[in-house]
């Protein structure tokens, strides 16, 4: 036995605290078991036709119907910002003073938790922190100051993240014979949420992110090379692979209901490692809080009857509590602004 370390922080055990053990049914299952690495990869550098239809087009399409999942390269994010915006989370994470803001009670700014409690009363295995994004002039000002880069670093992350979504926004309703411009004015990046998941000593019992759907339009994540990330797909857990430079892309609750159920919203979860440490960059894009979201019109027929309410999306927010425990917060910082 040792004395305390100062500098200790709280993964630095040799045993999983009990507090941050799951029950039995919320544990990772047989992490020994290879698990596929089957989330479609797609090029979107390449444009070739294929019967008739444009190349990553299809493959989005193809994609979201099953998966509700994949991941894009050659999608013209510059690697410095990708890079940069890593570099910034894994200093904001390892700033030891960062540990007493357990939680920023602002109407605006930034929320920042090491020790999030759970639904089932059981810690997770990670650190967060998250923020509005839009608009992104006034957000910007209220984020993190430390490290001293952090705003300019990351506003110049969402304005890639906003242009990518965009682009991709752009093909799905090309892929769901949605008209030109469907989303827009109304997908934006609303939020960001980063993720630090230490090494764990056992990640049988531990979970970085409990099972979840997002309430979003889409999510990009970008995980830079790490793993953990899981979907489920037809009752089995599939991984997310480390793709260099890839970003993932799923549907949220939001997209699945426009596209009358065409695509899915899946669930997935975060397992954490022994040995790695792994820092994601979750961003947002949602509809306006007053949009009104229902199945695109142009889905919806006597052979395929509307299979969802038409809601509006502040409603859905606050009816699924939609952001955790912030979920208040965040939609009221949100109605200032709008
Ligand atoms: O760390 C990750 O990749 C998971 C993030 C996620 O699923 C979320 O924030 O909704
Ligand atoms: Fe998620």
């Amino acid at each position: 036995m040792g004395m305390e370390d100062k500098d200790s922080r709280w993964f630095d055990v040799d045993f999983v605290p009990d507090d941050y053990i799951f029950s039995q049914e919320d544990r990772p299952q047989n992490l020994d078991v290879p698990v596929s690495d089957s989330i479609p990869v797609i090029d979107l550098g390449k444009s070739m036709a294929v019967n008739g239809r444009i190349q990553p087009v299809e493959a989005i399409l193809t994609a979201s119907k099953e998966f509700g999942f994949f991941q894009v390269i050659n999608h013209g994010v510059p690697e410095k910002i990708t890079a940069d915006a890593m570099d910034v989370f894994k200093e904001f994470f390892d700033l030891p003073s960062k540990e007493t803001i357990e939680y920023v009670p602002r109407t605006k700014g930034w929320i920042y938790t090491s020790t999030d409690n759970t639904k089932v009363g059981v810690h997770l295995w990670r650190e967060n922190v998250k923020h509005l994004c839009h608009p992104l002039e006034e957000c910007v000002q209220l984020w993190p100051n430390k490290p001293a880069r952090y705003q300019e670093v990351i506003a110049a992350y969402i304005l890639e993240i906003q242009k990518l979504s965009s682009r991709i926004l752009e093909m799905i309703c090309e892929g769901l014979g949605l008209e030109p411009g469907y989303f827009k004015g109304t997908s934006e990046v609303q939020l960001l949420s980063s993720n630090f998941y230490p090494p764990c000593p056992d990640p049988s019992l531990t979970l970085g992110i409990l099972s979840h759907q997002d309430p979003s339009l889409i999510t990009l994540v970008y995980q830079g090379n790490s793993p953990g990330l899981q979907v489920l797909k037809d009752g089995h857990w599939i991984n997310v692979g480390a793709v260099p430079n890839a970003f993932v892309v799923n549907i949220g609750n939001q997209l699945e209901i426009i596209s009358n159920g065409k695509f899915r919203s899946m669930d997935h979860r975060v397992v954490t490692s022994p040995h790695e440490t792994r820092i994601s960059i979750a961003t947002f894009v949602n509809p306006s809080l007053d949009c009104i979201v229902e199945p695109a019109k142009v889905l919806v027929n006597e052979s395929e009857p509307s299979r969802y309410q038409a809601r509006r999306y502040k409603d859905y927010v606050h009816r699924n509590k939609a952001f955790g425990d912030h979920t208040v917060t965040i939609q009221n910082a949100m109605i200032s602004e709008s």
